[in-house]
């Protein structure tokens, strides 16, 4: 320790020491900040900066060595070997950028250390072979003690340096630069007390040496080097921080105008960055955040039962998946909002967060998804969702119980959708479903499966007894008046089931058959049930064959009127022949009405069929007598067609046909229906001149209100009362009163179906004024009309 004092004290230039010192001093800063540019650094630019560090550190060294040596005055006289010198300079620069190197390449503590070290024994290993470059007359020896000591302190104080430096702070930065700076220092100095000359001018100095004086010219360049690369270091660095600058606003404006929450955390779970909409979302505005551990917030947030559950816990689970490099996406609520959180872990450790609202989009994907499965009108479930809801029902209803399915149609729901309009149509589909979700058990399911259409699965108690109970008490209730806007309405139901697992056991299956059954219960009449009994399928089938065999005999022309006569009573002539269509069907032959005339009109083919049949007989009753008129039937469903009165004005404006000569037969159920524009139609006919007369008369409600609310010009009496003359007394009663009726109201009275001589004298005792039957003729075609007319009795030959 006293050599070293010594030779410090007596055996150096104070001033020569100091600028040693500041050159040291000014090189450990510059290479201190550039170890810090370089772990800030990746990839090729680290390569650089630890370069630059390296050359800084180790002309640094080497300089202050030199300067330090100029100093020493012992060395007076005394040369530098070139080659090694240079090598002394080469190996405080390589060893050095070895140390830096493995500093920079890493966080961990030890391997920090471990780095500084290396550039520790740089110092050292410059200094020796520096001192082995040193040419004087005496010889040189050393005390290995002091050298031991000299190398230690360049190793301890350089890796207390960048252990440090690591640290990332100013004040580091700044401790970090003395301690390089006592490394190099304190070795120089403790290595020069170890030096010991013994003077022999018999040693010679090499001649490849330089002198001291051209020395101080190398170490001051050396020194201005280390001046200008700390220079370009801080421009750089400048350039670096302003540029650093304006990323930190942009990536502030960018963060602030984010909508959604941020926070960064580094690997210890401290936050370290967030934005204003984070603190917002959280409820965690004006209170300090930044450089706090998470759990400490949470941890208080709980306190003030802001924040359920374990903080710790959580925070812990969120630490670990930062490390273990595990994405999370959760969704919390607060302030009774959702929020979506997105855990993503970083480079180099910690995670950032990301917070957004999905409240509303959380809304509206589950009202998308209530609409996808719901009818909008009756917010019943519709047909996708009763679908689902069968087979789960299905499913559960197992081996053993049973199931049924109720498919229900309301009865004539379109006449009221277009006499009273849409918006109380939809009125009255809602009260229907809201009435029938009232009828059903708790269990059962009830949809809309569209326009009128609803639909009723039963579960649990299903036995057909069960479904039988539901399906009336339905029809009794849908039944049931509705005050609709000032409208009273009454609509029936017609109902179809299906039962599983005798009728089948897969949804589809069930609600074909269900439907099936349902066409059964609106053929036998509407406003009532029907069970899936098999062979329904078969006369389904049928009748869709028949349906396109209709509409092609359309095209091919293969329908046609046949005539038969209508006779007066009393005059016994020809007064009019009814239209009766016929279809001559190229493989079935001659087809009657009542096979095809209910599923003309149930598919609305009646509209076409009855405009032809207008038009043919407007046409051949032109040809016939003018005293002869022509009687044609007119359906319900036509007159539901507002282009009826066109196509009767245009069959006779075509034909020529007189129209007191066209009579039009009606029947009541044409007057049960939208009665006000019916009758305005029937009024508008009546008015063209055309003659109305009322069919099938006691058949059907036979209400005498009828009678009063039109005019018409006659009366036929169904066949049937004609038919059972002689066998019942209550007939000849009925056509007794008809009969009257027609008299005294000034109508004229056909009897129908008048098969024999009997029944034509009884008629024409009761006073019946025309007669139609076999016994005339049966329907033929137009051909024979003239036959008709000239032959009173065709029934022979028909
Ligand atoms: N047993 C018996 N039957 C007799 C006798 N005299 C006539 N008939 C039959 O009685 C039906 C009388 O026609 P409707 O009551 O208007 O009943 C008609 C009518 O409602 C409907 N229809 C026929 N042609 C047309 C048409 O062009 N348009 C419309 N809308 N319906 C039609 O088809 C029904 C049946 O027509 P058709 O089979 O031709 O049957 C005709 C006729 O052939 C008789 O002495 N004994």
């Amino acid at each position: 320790m006293y050599q070293v004092l010594f030779c410090l004290i007596d055996q150096h230039d104070w001033r020569l020491v100091a600028l040693g010192g500041a050159v040291c001093l000014l090189a450990s800063a510059a290479a201190i900040s550039l170890f810090l540019r370089a772990r800030a650094a990746t990839g090729g630019a680290r390569l650089v900066w630890i370069t630059l560090d390296a050359i800084v550190a180790g002309c640094g060294i080497w300089a202050t060595h030199f300067i330090a040596m100029q100093a020493y005055g012992p060395g007076a006289g005394g040369a530098y070997n070139i080659p090694v010198t240079i090598l002394s300079l080469i190996f405080a620069i390589a060893v050095t950028f070895i140390g830096l190197s493995i500093s920079v390449s890493t966080r961990r503590g030890a391997l920090v250390a471990l780095g500084g070290a290396v550039v520790g024994g740089g110092v050292a290993a410059m200094h020796y072979t520096g001192m082995m470059a040193f040419e004087i007359p005496a010889h040189v020896g050393w005390s290995a003690g002091i050298v031991t000591v000299s190398i230690l302190l360049g190793i301890v104080f350089g890796s207390c340096a960048l252990f440090v430096a690591g640290r990332d702070s100013l004040s580091s930065a700044l401790a970090a630069t003395i301690l390089l700076t006592v490394a190099i220092v304190s070795h120089h100095f403790t290595a020069m007390g170890a030096l010991e000359l013994t003077p022999d001018p018999a040693v010679a100095i090499s001649g490849l040496s330089i002198p001291p004086a051209s020395m101080s010219f190398l170490t001051a360049s050396a020194a201005v080097a280390i001046i200008a690369i700390a220079l370009v270091a801080a421009l750089l660095d400048r350039r670096a921080k302003g540029e650093l600058g304006r990323q930190q606003i942009v990536l502030d404006t960018a963060l602030e105008n984010m909508s959604q929450g941020l926070c960064m955390f580094d690997a210890s779970g401290k936050i370290m960055l967030f934005n204003e909409r984070y603190a917002a979302m959280l409820g965690r505005t004006g209170i300090p955040l930044t450089g706090r551990l998470l759990v400490e917030v949470l941890r208080e947030e709980h306190a003030r039962g802001q924040w359920k559950g374990d903080a710790d816990q959580f925070f812990a689970r969120l630490v670990a998946d930062a490390r273990d490099g595990r994405t999370t996406t959760d969704v919390v609520t607060r302030f009774d909002r959702s929020i979506r959180v997105v855990n993503q872990p970083m480079q180099g450790g910690g995670w950032v967060a990301t917070f957004e609202d999905i409240t509303e989009w959380l809304e509206a994907q589950a009202k998308i998804t209530h609409m996808a499965r719901h009818d909008a009108l009756t917010n019943l479930p519709n047909r996708v969702l009763f679908h689902e809801q069968l087979e789960q029902g299905l499913r559960r209803a197992g081996a053993n119980d049973q199931l049924a399915v109720l498919c229900l149609d309301l009865d004539h729901f379109k006449d009221i959708n277009d006499s009273l309009g849409h918006p109380i149509g939809d009125a009255l589909l809602k009260e229907v479903g809201r009435r029938l979700k009232a009828t059903v058990g708790e269990d059962d399911t009830v949809a809309r499966l569209g326009g009128d259409e609803f639909a009723v699965v039963q579960i649990g108690r299903s036995e057909e007894a069960a479904a039988r109970a539901l399906a009336s008490h339905i029809v009794e209730v849908i039944s049931a008046p509705y005050e609709i806007d000032d409208h009273q309405i009454v609509i029936g139901v017609s109902i179809g089931i299906s039962l599983s697992p005798q009728d089948g056991s897969h949804p589809d299956e069930l609600l074909k058959n269900a439907d099936l059954a349902l066409y059964r219960a609106k053929a036998d009449g509407r406003g009532t049930y029907r069970f899936f009994e098999t062979g329904m399928d078969a006369r389904a089938q049928a009748r869709r064959l028949l349906e396109m065999d209709l509409r092609a005999a359309l095209q091919r022309n293969e329908f046609q009127p046949y005539y038969q006569p209508i006779r007066d009573v009393v005059s016994d002539r020809v007064v009019a022949f009814e239209a009766l269509l016929r279809w001559n069907h190229p493989q079935r032959g001659l087809i009657a009405p009542i096979n095809f005339i209910p599923l003309a009109e149930e598919t609305g083919l009646i509209v076409q069929l009855g405009e032809l049949v207008l038009r043919r007989a407007c046409a051949d009753a032109a040809t016939w007598p003018d005293d002869v008129g022509v009687a044609v039937n007119l359906s319900p469903v036509q007159f539901k067609n507002p282009n009826l009165i066109a196509s009767v004005t245009e069959a006779l404006e075509k034909s020529g046909l007189a129209a007191r000569r066209l009579e039009l037969e009606i029947t009541e159920s044409v007057l049960l229906q939208n009665s006000e524009a019916t009758l305005t139609t029937l009024h508008e006919l009546r008015a063209m001149g055309v003659r109305i007369s009322l069919d099938d008369f006691g058949t059907g409600y036979s209400s005498l209100s009828y009678l009063r609310s039109f005019p018409f010009d006659k009366i036929k009496i169904d066949r049937s009362f004609v038919s059972e003359l002689a066998t019942r007394e209550d007939s000849v009663a009925i056509i007794r009163a008809v009969t009257g009726l027609g008299r005294s109201l000034g109508i004229v009275t056909t009897a129908e179906g008048v098969e024999n001589d009997a029944q034509l004298e009884l008629l024409r005792r009761e006073g019946c004024t025309q007669a139609q039957g076999y016994l005339f003729s049966k329907p033929r075609p137009a051909s024979e009309v003239a036959m008709m007319l000239d032959r009173p009795r065709l029934r022979a030959s028909a």
